[in-house]
Protein backbone atom coordinates (compact mmCIF):
# COMPACT_ATOMS: atom_id res chain seq x y z
CA UNK A 1 0.00 0.00 0.00
CA UNK A 2 1.58 3.74 -0.82
CA UNK A 3 2.36 4.70 2.14
CA UNK A 4 0.92 8.71 2.56
CA UNK A 5 0.66 10.91 5.63
CA UNK A 6 -0.78 9.26 8.45
CA UNK A 7 -3.19 11.40 10.81
CA UNK A 8 -3.96 8.61 13.45
CA UNK A 9 -5.61 10.03 16.61
CA UNK A 10 -3.35 12.95 16.97
CA UNK A 11 -5.09 14.03 19.90
CA UNK A 12 -8.77 15.58 19.19
CA UNK A 13 -7.69 19.15 20.13
CA UNK A 14 -8.57 21.00 17.02
CA UNK A 15 -5.05 22.79 17.31
CA UNK A 16 -3.72 19.75 15.44
CA UNK A 17 -6.50 19.27 13.26
CA UNK A 18 -4.11 19.99 9.96
CA UNK A 19 -6.39 22.82 7.70
CA UNK A 20 -9.12 22.32 9.97
CA UNK A 21 -9.58 26.09 9.53
CA UNK A 22 -11.41 25.26 6.15
CA UNK A 23 -14.31 23.21 8.51
CA UNK A 24 -15.05 25.62 11.21
CA UNK A 25 -14.26 29.74 11.25
CA UNK A 26 -10.29 30.20 12.18
CA UNK A 27 -11.17 31.10 15.89
CA UNK A 28 -11.70 27.46 16.42
CA UNK A 29 -8.65 26.45 15.20
CA UNK A 30 -7.02 28.82 18.08
CA UNK A 31 -8.66 27.39 20.98
CA UNK A 32 -5.80 26.52 24.04
CA UNK A 33 -6.06 23.01 25.04
CA UNK A 34 -7.41 23.77 27.90
CA UNK A 35 -10.43 24.89 26.57
CA UNK A 36 -11.63 21.57 26.12
CA UNK A 37 -14.14 21.83 28.69
CA UNK A 38 -16.93 19.42 29.29
CA UNK A 39 -17.45 16.29 27.80
CA UNK A 40 -14.02 16.87 26.19
CA UNK A 41 -14.85 17.62 23.08
CA UNK A 42 -13.46 20.41 20.72
CA UNK A 43 -16.53 21.71 19.83
CA UNK A 44 -18.26 22.19 23.44
CA UNK A 45 -17.00 25.96 24.02
CA UNK A 46 -18.95 26.51 20.47
CA UNK A 47 -21.05 23.87 19.96
CA UNK A 48 -22.39 24.01 16.48
CA UNK A 49 -26.35 22.67 15.13
CA UNK A 50 -26.62 18.83 15.15
CA UNK A 51 -25.40 18.43 11.74
CA UNK A 52 -27.61 16.24 9.69
CA UNK A 53 -26.07 13.32 7.94
CA UNK A 54 -27.61 11.21 5.00
CA UNK A 55 -27.20 7.68 4.47
CA UNK A 56 -28.58 5.63 1.27
CA UNK A 57 -30.00 2.28 1.41
CA UNK A 58 -31.17 0.94 4.14
CA UNK A 59 -29.43 -2.54 4.99
CA UNK A 60 -27.04 -4.00 7.75
CA UNK A 61 -24.52 -1.26 6.59
CA UNK A 62 -27.12 1.56 6.79
CA UNK A 63 -28.52 0.19 10.51
CA UNK A 64 -25.25 0.58 11.93
CA UNK A 65 -24.14 3.49 10.57
CA UNK A 66 -27.09 4.95 11.50
CA UNK A 67 -26.97 3.62 15.21
CA UNK A 68 -23.24 5.15 15.45
CA UNK A 69 -24.23 8.54 14.18
CA UNK A 70 -27.08 8.89 16.38
CA UNK A 71 -24.71 8.06 19.71
CA UNK A 72 -22.80 10.42 18.65
CA UNK A 73 -25.14 13.23 18.24
CA UNK A 74 -25.80 13.35 14.85
CA UNK A 75 -29.16 13.91 13.12
CA UNK A 76 -29.83 10.91 10.49
CA UNK A 77 -31.71 10.87 7.29
CA UNK A 78 -32.47 7.88 5.45
CA UNK A 79 -32.80 7.51 2.23
CA UNK A 80 -34.50 4.16 1.26
CA UNK A 81 -37.05 3.05 -1.83
CA UNK A 82 -39.45 1.91 0.46
CA UNK A 83 -39.22 4.29 3.63
CA UNK A 84 -42.34 2.50 4.95
CA UNK A 85 -40.57 -0.89 4.88
CA UNK A 86 -37.43 0.13 6.18
CA UNK A 87 -38.59 2.40 8.68
CA UNK A 88 -39.42 0.01 11.74
CA UNK A 89 -36.07 -1.49 11.83
CA UNK A 90 -34.26 2.12 12.53
CA UNK A 91 -34.30 3.80 15.72
CA UNK A 92 -37.46 5.96 15.82
CA UNK A 93 -35.51 9.36 16.01
CA UNK A 94 -34.28 8.58 12.38
CA UNK A 95 -35.73 9.96 9.34
CA UNK A 96 -36.43 7.30 7.05
CA UNK A 97 -37.67 8.69 3.88
CA UNK A 98 -37.15 8.91 0.15
CA UNK A 99 -33.84 8.96 -1.38
CA UNK A 100 -34.79 12.82 -2.53
CA UNK A 101 -35.84 13.61 0.58
CA UNK A 102 -33.01 12.37 2.23
CA UNK A 103 -30.42 13.75 0.06
CA UNK A 104 -31.83 17.31 -0.07
CA UNK A 105 -31.91 17.28 3.64
CA UNK A 106 -28.09 17.02 4.46
CA UNK A 107 -24.40 18.14 3.16
CA UNK A 108 -22.79 14.63 3.68
CA UNK A 109 -24.22 11.56 1.94
CA UNK A 110 -23.59 7.78 2.81
CA UNK A 111 -23.69 5.78 0.38
CA UNK A 112 -24.65 2.27 1.76
CA UNK A 113 -25.77 0.54 -1.62
CA UNK A 114 -24.01 -2.03 -3.61
CA UNK A 115 -21.97 -0.51 -6.50
CA UNK A 116 -24.39 -2.58 -8.76
CA UNK A 117 -26.81 -0.31 -7.81
CA UNK A 118 -24.81 3.14 -7.93
CA UNK A 119 -27.11 4.04 -11.18
CA UNK A 120 -29.94 4.98 -8.74
CA UNK A 121 -27.72 8.17 -8.11
CA UNK A 122 -28.36 9.69 -11.76
CA UNK A 123 -31.65 10.93 -10.93
CA UNK A 124 -30.30 12.35 -7.56
CA UNK A 125 -27.24 13.93 -9.68
CA UNK A 126 -28.78 17.40 -9.73
CA UNK A 127 -29.32 17.01 -5.84
CA UNK A 128 -26.05 15.76 -4.87
CA UNK A 129 -24.40 18.70 -6.67
CA UNK A 130 -21.32 20.24 -4.44
CA UNK A 131 -22.24 17.53 -1.86
CA UNK A 132 -19.66 14.99 -0.43
CA UNK A 133 -20.59 11.68 -1.41
CA UNK A 134 -19.20 8.78 1.02
CA UNK A 135 -18.45 5.50 -0.82
CA UNK A 136 -18.57 3.29 1.89
CA UNK A 137 -18.49 -0.11 -0.66
CA UNK A 138 -16.50 -3.11 -0.74
CA UNK A 139 -15.48 -5.80 -3.51
CA UNK A 140 -16.29 -9.24 -3.41
CA UNK A 141 -13.09 -10.35 -4.85
CA UNK A 142 -9.67 -8.64 -6.04
CA UNK A 143 -9.67 -6.68 -9.50
CA UNK A 144 -13.21 -7.08 -9.64
CA UNK A 145 -13.74 -4.09 -11.87
CA UNK A 146 -11.55 -2.08 -13.63
CA UNK A 147 -11.28 1.01 -11.58
CA UNK A 148 -12.47 1.15 -8.06
CA UNK A 149 -15.63 1.70 -6.85
CA UNK A 150 -15.06 5.45 -5.65
CA UNK A 151 -13.35 5.88 -8.71
CA UNK A 152 -16.51 5.23 -11.09
CA UNK A 153 -18.57 6.73 -8.29
CA UNK A 154 -16.67 10.05 -9.23
CA UNK A 155 -17.14 9.58 -12.66
CA UNK A 156 -20.79 9.00 -12.46
CA UNK A 157 -21.28 12.00 -10.00
CA UNK A 158 -18.56 14.60 -11.75
CA UNK A 159 -20.38 17.43 -9.92
CA UNK A 160 -20.14 15.66 -5.89
CA UNK A 161 -16.98 15.49 -4.47
CA UNK A 162 -16.58 11.90 -4.04
CA UNK A 163 -14.86 10.33 -0.71
CA UNK A 164 -13.50 6.63 0.19
CA UNK A 165 -13.91 5.77 3.35
CA UNK A 166 -15.62 3.37 5.97
CA UNK A 167 -15.21 0.07 4.27
CA UNK A 168 -12.73 -1.83 6.65
CA UNK A 169 -15.37 -1.28 9.36
CA UNK A 170 -17.47 -4.21 9.27
CA UNK A 171 -21.44 -3.58 10.41
CA UNK A 172 -21.00 -5.13 13.15
CA UNK A 173 -18.06 -3.22 14.55
CA UNK A 174 -20.00 -0.31 13.48
CA UNK A 175 -22.74 -1.01 16.04
CA UNK A 176 -19.43 -1.35 18.93
CA UNK A 177 -19.30 1.28 21.10
CA UNK A 178 -15.95 3.21 20.73
CA UNK A 179 -13.28 0.17 21.55
CA UNK A 180 -10.05 1.98 21.00
CA UNK A 181 -7.35 -0.39 18.73
CA UNK A 182 -6.36 -1.28 15.70
CA UNK A 183 -9.30 -2.24 14.14
CA UNK A 184 -10.99 1.70 14.48
CA UNK A 185 -8.41 2.58 11.68
CA UNK A 186 -10.85 3.91 8.74
CA UNK A 187 -8.81 4.85 5.56
CA UNK A 188 -9.55 8.19 3.91
CA UNK A 189 -9.24 9.09 0.75
CA UNK A 190 -10.35 11.80 -2.17
CA UNK A 191 -9.34 14.61 -4.42
CA UNK A 192 -11.11 17.23 -2.92
CA UNK A 193 -8.39 17.90 0.67
CA UNK A 194 -11.88 20.38 2.15
CA UNK A 195 -13.75 17.16 1.89
CA UNK A 196 -11.20 14.79 3.19
CA UNK A 197 -10.89 16.49 6.26
CA UNK A 198 -14.26 17.12 6.52
CA UNK A 199 -15.12 13.30 6.79
CA UNK A 200 -11.81 12.46 8.72
CA UNK A 201 -13.26 15.25 11.58
CA UNK A 202 -16.88 13.23 11.36
CA UNK A 203 -14.96 10.14 11.43
CA UNK A 204 -13.17 11.47 14.60
CA UNK A 205 -16.86 12.24 16.35
CA UNK A 206 -17.72 8.48 15.83
CA UNK A 207 -14.60 7.46 17.79
CA UNK A 208 -12.60 5.76 14.37
CA UNK A 209 -9.04 6.59 14.12
CA UNK A 210 -9.09 8.37 10.74
CA UNK A 211 -5.84 7.70 8.13
CA UNK A 212 -5.41 10.24 5.61
CA UNK A 213 -4.64 7.97 2.58
CA UNK A 214 -4.43 11.56 0.08
CA UNK A 215 -6.18 11.68 -3.79
CA UNK A 216 -9.04 9.45 -4.56
CA UNK A 217 -6.42 7.02 -6.58
CA UNK A 218 -5.98 5.36 -3.31
CA UNK A 219 -9.33 4.14 -3.19
CA UNK A 220 -8.20 0.83 -5.10
CA UNK A 221 -5.82 0.09 -2.02
CA UNK A 222 -8.27 1.17 0.55
CA UNK A 223 -10.57 -1.14 -1.18
CA UNK A 224 -8.06 -4.15 -0.86
CA UNK A 225 -7.80 -3.64 2.87
CA UNK A 226 -11.19 -5.94 3.63
CA UNK A 227 -10.15 -8.76 1.10
CA UNK A 228 -6.65 -9.35 2.34
CA UNK A 229 -6.89 -12.41 4.76
CA UNK A 230 -4.54 -11.67 7.54
CA UNK A 231 -1.49 -10.00 4.98
CA UNK A 232 1.40 -10.22 7.38
CA UNK A 233 0.47 -13.67 8.45
CA UNK A 234 1.03 -15.43 5.40
CA UNK A 235 4.74 -15.49 5.93
CA UNK A 236 4.91 -16.83 9.45
CA UNK A 237 2.22 -19.43 9.06
CA UNK A 238 4.32 -20.86 6.20
CA UNK A 239 7.47 -20.82 8.50
CA UNK A 240 5.57 -22.24 10.81
CA UNK A 241 3.81 -25.10 8.50
CA UNK A 242 7.29 -25.87 6.98
CA UNK A 243 8.86 -26.20 10.43
CA UNK A 244 6.47 -28.41 11.69
CA UNK A 245 6.44 -31.20 8.37
CA UNK A 246 10.56 -31.34 8.99
CA UNK A 247 10.14 -31.82 12.60
CA UNK A 248 7.30 -34.60 12.30
CA UNK A 249 8.59 -36.27 9.48
CA UNK A 250 12.30 -35.90 11.25
CA UNK A 251 10.64 -37.72 14.70
CA UNK A 252 8.51 -40.22 12.57
CA UNK A 253 11.07 -41.22 10.91
CA UNK A 254 13.85 -41.81 14.30
CA UNK A 255 11.04 -43.11 16.33
CA UNK A 256 8.58 -45.07 14.04
CA UNK A 257 9.95 -46.11 10.77
CA UNK A 258 13.88 -46.43 12.01
CA UNK A 259 12.32 -48.70 14.83
CA UNK A 260 9.75 -50.84 12.32
CA UNK A 261 12.20 -51.10 9.79
CA UNK A 262 14.91 -52.15 12.28
CA UNK A 263 13.29 -54.34 14.66
CA UNK A 264 9.46 -55.30 13.23
CA UNK A 265 8.75 -53.14 16.49
CA UNK A 266 5.42 -51.16 15.56
CA UNK A 267 5.34 -48.30 17.36
CA UNK A 268 2.78 -46.58 14.72
CA UNK A 269 0.68 -45.65 18.18
CA UNK A 270 2.97 -42.94 18.80
CA UNK A 271 2.23 -40.15 16.38
CA UNK A 272 -0.93 -38.80 17.89
CA UNK A 273 0.56 -37.90 21.10
CA UNK A 274 3.97 -38.21 21.27
CA UNK A 275 5.23 -37.29 17.88
CA UNK A 276 3.02 -34.42 17.64
CA UNK A 277 4.39 -33.32 21.18
CA UNK A 278 7.98 -33.66 19.86
CA UNK A 279 7.16 -31.43 17.02
CA UNK A 280 5.20 -28.68 18.64
CA UNK A 281 7.96 -27.27 21.23
CA UNK A 282 10.66 -27.63 18.55
CA UNK A 283 8.95 -25.19 16.12
CA UNK A 284 7.82 -23.07 18.62
CA UNK A 285 11.55 -22.67 19.60
CA UNK A 286 12.50 -22.44 16.76
CA UNK A 287 10.12 -19.62 15.62
CA UNK A 288 11.24 -17.64 18.70
CA UNK A 289 14.43 -18.13 18.17
CA UNK A 290 14.04 -16.55 14.51
CA UNK A 291 11.81 -13.69 16.30
CA UNK A 292 15.23 -12.58 17.83
CA UNK A 293 17.33 -13.64 14.82
CA UNK A 294 15.58 -10.87 12.68
CA UNK A 295 16.92 -8.44 15.37
CA UNK A 296 20.39 -9.83 15.50
CA UNK A 297 20.80 -10.11 11.98
CA UNK A 298 19.33 -6.05 11.50
CA UNK A 299 22.17 -5.14 14.39
CA UNK A 300 24.70 -6.92 12.24
CA UNK A 301 23.91 -5.36 9.37
CA UNK A 302 24.06 -2.09 10.93
CA UNK A 303 27.32 -2.78 12.35
CA UNK A 304 28.85 -4.37 9.06
CA UNK A 305 27.60 -0.89 7.03
CA UNK A 306 28.79 1.54 10.04
CA UNK A 307 25.32 3.23 9.66
CA UNK A 308 21.52 2.78 10.75
CA UNK A 309 20.48 4.91 8.12
CA UNK A 310 20.77 2.34 5.62
CA UNK A 311 17.95 0.31 4.02
CA UNK A 312 17.62 -3.09 5.10
CA UNK A 313 17.58 -6.17 2.57
CA UNK A 314 14.10 -6.42 1.09
CA UNK A 315 13.61 -10.03 3.25
CA UNK A 316 15.13 -9.18 6.25
CA UNK A 317 12.79 -5.62 6.44
CA UNK A 318 9.58 -8.48 5.94
CA UNK A 319 10.97 -10.60 8.06
CA UNK A 320 11.85 -7.54 10.82
CA UNK A 321 7.98 -7.07 10.46
CA UNK A 322 6.55 -10.28 10.88
CA UNK A 323 8.67 -10.62 14.29
CA UNK A 324 5.23 -10.23 16.69
CA UNK A 325 3.04 -13.09 14.21
CA UNK A 326 6.07 -15.09 14.30
CA UNK A 327 6.50 -15.08 18.24
CA UNK A 328 2.42 -15.00 19.15
CA UNK A 329 2.58 -18.36 16.78
CA UNK A 330 5.54 -19.46 19.00
CA UNK A 331 3.33 -19.04 21.87
CA UNK A 332 0.32 -20.72 20.41
CA UNK A 333 2.02 -23.88 19.79
CA UNK A 334 4.04 -23.67 23.01
CA UNK A 335 0.61 -23.22 25.06
CA UNK A 336 -0.61 -25.97 22.75
CA UNK A 337 2.42 -28.50 24.30
CA UNK A 338 2.00 -27.66 27.36
CA UNK A 339 -2.08 -29.04 26.97
CA UNK A 340 -0.68 -32.20 25.36
CA UNK A 341 1.92 -32.47 27.29
CA UNK A 342 -0.40 -33.12 30.40
CA UNK A 343 -2.52 -34.99 28.55
CA UNK A 344 0.54 -37.65 27.72
CA UNK A 345 2.36 -39.41 30.73
CA UNK A 346 6.03 -37.75 30.68
CA UNK A 347 6.45 -40.27 33.67
CA UNK A 348 9.75 -42.04 33.02
CA UNK A 349 11.36 -43.81 35.93
CA UNK A 350 14.79 -43.56 34.50
CA UNK A 351 15.00 -40.16 33.23
CA UNK A 352 13.26 -38.31 36.40
CA UNK A 353 15.72 -35.59 36.54
CA UNK A 354 15.93 -34.49 33.13
CA UNK A 355 12.08 -34.73 32.22
CA UNK A 356 11.40 -32.46 35.32
CA UNK A 357 14.11 -29.95 34.64
CA UNK A 358 12.16 -29.69 31.64
CA UNK A 359 9.04 -29.64 32.34
CA UNK A 360 10.53 -26.74 35.12
CA UNK A 361 12.40 -24.74 32.08
CA UNK A 362 9.42 -25.37 29.93
CA UNK A 363 6.99 -23.31 32.37
CA UNK A 364 9.43 -20.48 33.30
CA UNK A 365 9.81 -20.35 29.20
CA UNK A 366 6.00 -20.41 28.83
CA UNK A 367 5.71 -17.51 31.67
CA UNK A 368 7.89 -15.50 29.58
CA UNK A 369 6.77 -16.44 26.37
CA UNK A 370 3.07 -15.09 27.99
CA UNK A 371 4.47 -11.90 28.78
CA UNK A 372 5.65 -11.53 25.90
CA UNK A 373 2.66 -12.37 23.98
CA UNK A 374 0.57 -9.99 25.89
CA UNK A 375 2.62 -7.32 26.18
CA UNK A 376 2.17 -7.09 22.19
CA UNK A 377 -1.75 -6.76 22.27
CA UNK A 378 -2.04 -3.61 21.47
CA UNK A 379 -4.73 -2.17 23.98
CA UNK A 380 -1.58 -3.27 26.55
CA UNK A 381 1.27 -2.33 24.85
CA UNK A 382 -0.35 1.48 24.63
CA UNK A 383 -0.17 1.49 28.29
CA UNK A 384 3.68 1.04 28.29
CA UNK A 385 5.96 3.37 27.78
CA UNK A 386 8.76 2.78 25.21
CA UNK A 387 11.52 1.60 27.91
CA UNK A 388 8.98 -0.71 29.82
CA UNK A 389 8.33 -2.55 26.13
CA UNK A 390 11.53 -3.26 25.07
CA UNK A 391 12.39 -4.50 28.66
CA UNK A 392 9.70 -6.92 28.67
CA UNK A 393 10.40 -7.42 24.92
CA UNK A 394 13.82 -7.75 24.82
CA UNK A 395 15.69 -6.90 28.15
CA UNK A 396 14.52 -10.00 29.68
CA UNK A 397 15.32 -12.41 27.45
CA UNK A 398 18.67 -11.59 27.64
CA UNK A 399 18.57 -11.83 31.57
CA UNK A 400 16.82 -15.40 31.11
CA UNK A 401 17.53 -16.88 27.99
CA UNK A 402 21.01 -17.37 27.96
CA UNK A 403 21.10 -19.31 31.33
CA UNK A 404 18.16 -20.54 29.95
CA UNK A 405 19.74 -22.23 27.30
CA UNK A 406 23.30 -23.19 28.37
CA UNK A 407 21.25 -25.39 30.77
CA UNK A 408 18.54 -26.81 28.35
CA UNK A 409 21.70 -27.12 25.41
CA UNK A 410 23.67 -28.83 27.90
CA UNK A 411 21.34 -31.51 28.78
CA UNK A 412 21.34 -32.67 25.53
CA UNK A 413 24.69 -32.10 24.65
CA UNK A 414 25.23 -34.89 27.74
CA UNK A 415 22.99 -37.48 26.76
CA UNK A 416 24.71 -37.36 23.47
CA UNK A 417 28.03 -37.00 24.60
CA UNK A 418 27.24 -39.86 26.72
CA UNK A 419 25.19 -42.23 24.27
CA UNK A 420 28.78 -41.37 22.17
CA UNK A 421 30.73 -42.73 25.08
CA UNK A 422 28.81 -45.51 25.20
CA UNK A 423 28.71 -45.86 21.53
CA UNK A 424 32.70 -45.93 21.29
CA UNK A 425 33.33 -49.25 22.44
CA UNK A 426 31.39 -50.80 19.80
CA UNK A 427 32.01 -48.35 16.67
CA UNK A 428 35.58 -49.51 17.80
CA UNK A 429 35.08 -52.94 17.40
CA UNK A 430 33.01 -52.32 13.98
CA UNK A 431 35.82 -50.55 12.73
CA UNK A 432 38.48 -53.03 13.48
CA UNK A 433 36.21 -55.83 12.86
CA UNK A 434 35.82 -54.06 9.03
CA UNK A 435 39.80 -53.46 8.49
CA UNK A 436 40.49 -57.61 9.41
CA UNK A 437 37.67 -57.89 7.03
CA UNK A 438 39.31 -56.20 4.11
CA UNK A 439 42.72 -57.48 5.24
CA UNK A 440 41.62 -60.92 5.46
CA UNK A 441 40.06 -60.40 2.52
CA UNK A 442 42.56 -59.43 0.68
CA UNK A 443 44.68 -61.85 1.37
CA UNK A 444 41.95 -64.65 1.54
CA UNK A 445 39.50 -64.45 -1.31
CA UNK A 446 37.31 -66.74 -0.55
CA UNK A 447 36.20 -66.08 2.60
CA UNK A 448 36.35 -62.29 2.55
CA UNK A 449 33.18 -61.24 3.04
CA UNK A 450 33.06 -63.31 6.16
CA UNK A 451 34.20 -61.27 8.76
CA UNK A 452 32.97 -58.41 7.99
CA UNK A 453 30.87 -56.44 10.85
CA UNK A 454 29.18 -59.72 11.48
CA UNK A 455 28.39 -61.66 14.13
CA UNK A 456 31.93 -63.00 14.40
CA UNK A 457 32.89 -59.61 15.58
CA UNK A 458 29.63 -57.84 17.06
CA UNK A 459 27.34 -59.70 19.12
CA UNK A 460 23.86 -58.69 18.37
CA UNK A 461 23.01 -57.66 22.34
CA UNK A 462 25.84 -54.84 21.90
CA UNK A 463 24.28 -53.22 18.85
CA UNK A 464 21.20 -51.94 20.35
CA UNK A 465 19.40 -48.17 18.99
CA UNK A 466 20.59 -45.67 21.71
N1 LIG B 1 -22.28 -5.18 5.74
C1 LIG B 1 -21.04 -4.85 6.08
O1 LIG B 1 -20.51 -5.37 7.07
C2 LIG B 1 -20.29 -3.84 5.28
C3 LIG B 1 -20.81 -3.32 4.11
N2 LIG B 1 -20.11 -2.38 3.39
C4 LIG B 1 -20.66 -1.83 2.18
O2 LIG B 1 -21.84 -1.16 2.47
C5 LIG B 1 -22.74 -1.26 1.39
C6 LIG B 1 -24.06 -1.79 1.87
O3 LIG B 1 -23.83 -3.04 2.47
P1 LIG B 1 -24.99 -3.84 3.18
O4 LIG B 1 -25.78 -2.91 4.02
O5 LIG B 1 -24.37 -5.01 3.80
O6 LIG B 1 -25.83 -4.32 1.93
P2 LIG B 1 -27.33 -4.84 1.90
O7 LIG B 1 -27.45 -5.70 0.73
O8 LIG B 1 -27.72 -5.35 3.23
O9 LIG B 1 -28.17 -3.52 1.70
C7 LIG B 1 -28.03 -2.73 0.59
C8 LIG B 1 -29.22 -1.76 0.49
O10 LIG B 1 -29.18 -1.25 -0.81
C9 LIG B 1 -30.50 -0.97 -1.23
N3 LIG B 1 -30.71 -1.60 -2.54
C10 LIG B 1 -30.78 -2.90 -2.82
N4 LIG B 1 -30.99 -3.10 -4.12
C11 LIG B 1 -31.06 -1.88 -4.68
C12 LIG B 1 -31.27 -1.42 -6.01
N5 LIG B 1 -31.45 -2.26 -7.03
N6 LIG B 1 -31.27 -0.11 -6.21
C13 LIG B 1 -31.09 0.74 -5.19
N7 LIG B 1 -30.91 0.38 -3.92
C14 LIG B 1 -30.89 -0.93 -3.67
C15 LIG B 1 -31.45 -1.57 -0.23
O11 LIG B 1 -32.02 -0.50 0.51
P3 LIG B 1 -33.54 0.00 0.21
O12 LIG B 1 -34.36 -1.20 -0.04
O13 LIG B 1 -33.93 0.73 1.45
O14 LIG B 1 -33.44 0.90 -0.96
C16 LIG B 1 -30.56 -2.41 0.66
O15 LIG B 1 -30.97 -2.37 1.99
C17 LIG B 1 -22.08 -2.16 0.36
O16 LIG B 1 -21.49 -1.39 -0.64
C18 LIG B 1 -21.03 -2.87 1.15
O17 LIG B 1 -19.93 -3.20 0.35
C19 LIG B 1 -18.89 -1.96 3.82
C20 LIG B 1 -18.33 -2.46 4.96
C21 LIG B 1 -18.96 -3.45 5.76
CU1 LIG C 1 7.99 -29.61 26.56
Amino acid sequence: MTTTVALEDQGRSPLFLPSSHQLRPAAACFLPNGAKSGAGDPETPRRPPRSTVAVLGSGDFSKCLAVRLLRCGFHVVVGSRHPEAAAPSFPHVVDVTHHQDAVAKAGVVFLAIRREHYSVLWDLKHLLEGKIVVDVSNNRRLNQFPESNAEYLAALLPDSVAVKGFNVISAWAMQQSCPKDASTRVFICSDSVEARHQVMELARRLHFLPVDMGPLSSSRDIEDIPLQLFPGWKGPVLAAVALSIFFFAYSFVRDVVHPYVKHKQSDFYKIPMELVNRTLPTVAITLLALVYLAGQLAAAHQLYYGTKYRHFPHWLEGWLQSRKQLGLLSFFLAAVHVVHANVENAWNEEEVWRVEMYVSFGIMSLGLLSLLAITSIPSVHSTLNWREFSFIQEDAYRFYLPPGFVVASALPVCVLLGKALMLLPCVARKLHGIRRGLDGGRRHRGRRLEPVGSAAHVSPERVTVM
